[in-house]
């Protein structure tokens, strides 16, 4: 089916208005996302689009010099809107430099015909290009935003590759912008796709963000950034089952800092948040993989050992005792010394045994430590 060029043109570029609008819109609230900056080049690709639609009636500058750079822009928007999404820093210059460096060279080309269509498709190429190497680049996640931006950059070259052969070819007079033909048709379609794709593509990407942070958040303490109670507490569900259906030996760790009240009240809550954050720390380098912590309370955490013998548990805690008061809490310019008291359950859960349970018998040996002395590990009967 052949259709009509321009209309097809004003068919994209309607499409891409409403969609910027909506962007647009919503992105105005929330500067720090990337929704504004996909608005912005959705509107620069309907404003292209619009001056493709022109192209006969409008002077060259208009429907072929600007109407390429606006869609250099639009390229250069999306590659913005990338780093903004993966919170890296938005390289702005060599991004915005090309579509004026676009713009300068085909006001140079402005008389010829194959020159100034090989120069507009190859920038755009290369833009494209930029755009799947940066998606590629440093990806966390994979998913379907990721592959509907990397099908959108796929599928341009190939719209714009068609162009660069038709010129090579000789055949460039098929590819004006007012003429209608299978190749244009097919042309113009992916063009559309590829609207569609880059802005779907970079808001799912947003929409994949926010719902990482949000379970980001609800997994994890924000002061000290180590899992926080619900999510210790799943984890202690999953021990406890492995545990029990492979019959080894779990130990559970109620760790609660001596006399924290102490320090905050001689140096304040702020240093007292700092003394908390060096201790989560502190026991993080010092954990194997497969142990877990999480931040039960205020000043009390529970950690998970598996595949820990009383013996080999009373030692590494002992050690991370030791640990913590060989190596102060730094405060403004202060040292805070601190250290700990723990309350060890150590052993193959039975049927019976559930977290509840076992933190509760934690939780007793935590209160003889204290009632000892603190500063102490003492292993649950
Ligand atoms: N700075 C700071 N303090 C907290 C936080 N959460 C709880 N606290 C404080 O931690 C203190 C805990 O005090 P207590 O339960 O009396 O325990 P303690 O002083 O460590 O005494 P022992 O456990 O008996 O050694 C309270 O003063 C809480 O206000 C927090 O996030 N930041």
């Amino acid at each position: 089916m052949i259709a009509h060029t321009p209309t097809l043109f004003a068919a994209v570029a309607l499409v891409a208005t409403i969609l910027a609008f909506c962007l647009l819109l919503v992105g105005q609230f929330n500067r720090g996302d990337n929704l504004l900056l996909t608005g912005c080049g959705l509107l620069a690709h309907a404003l292209a689009y619009v001056c493709y639609t022109l192209f006969g009636h409008a002077p060259l500058w208009v429907s072929y010099v600007l109407a390429n750079s606006l869609l250099s822009l639009a390229l250069a928007f999306y590659s913005a809107s990338l780093f903004r999404v993966r919170e890296r820093p938005v390289p702005w210059r060599p991004i915005f430099a090309i579509p004026l460096l676009m713009l300068q060279g085909l006001i140079s080309l402005l008389e010829t015909v194959e020159p100034r269509m090989l120069l507009a498709a190859l920038v755009l190429m290369l833009q494209c290009a930029l755009i799947l190497y940066w998606a590629r680049q440093r990806a966390l996640h994979k998913g379907r935003a990721h592959l509907l931006l990397v099908i959108g950059a796929g599928i341009s070259l190939v719209g714009l590759g068609m162009r660069v052969v038709a010129v090579l070819a000789g055949t460039a007079q098929e590819m004006r912008y007012d003429t209608s033909n299978l190749k244009q048709t097919v042309s113009v379609a992916i063009g559309t796709a590829t609207v569609m794709m880059y802005s779907i593509g970079l808001v799912l990407m947003a929409k994949e963000r926010s719902e990482s942070r949000l379970q980001h958040l609800a997994g994890h303490d924000v002061l000290t950034g180590t899992g926080n109670r619900r999510a210790i507490l799943e984890r202690f569900e999953f021990e406890l089952q492995q545990a029990r259906a492979a019959q080894y030996s779990l130990a559970v760790a109620m760790i609660d800092i001596d006399h924290f009240k102490r320090i905050n009240d001689v140096h304040g809550h702020l240093a007292g948040d700092e003394v908390l954050c060096h201790c989560v720390r502190q026991l993080q380098q010092r954990l194997r993989e497969g142990d877990s912590l999480g931040r039960y309370g205020g000043e009390e955490f529970l950690l998970l050992l598996p595949r820990t013998e009383g013996e080999g548990a009373l030692a590494a805690l002992n050690g991370l005792r030791e640990a913590m008061a060989r190596n102060p809490a730094r405060f403004a310019g202060l040292e805070i010394e601190l250290c700990f008291s723990v309350g060890l359950w150590c052993g193959v859960p039975g049927e019976d045994d559930t977290p509840a349970r076992l933190i509760a018998k934690a939780d007793a040996a935590l209160y003889l430590a204290k009632a000892g002395g603190r500063n102490a590990v003492r292993l649950a009967a």
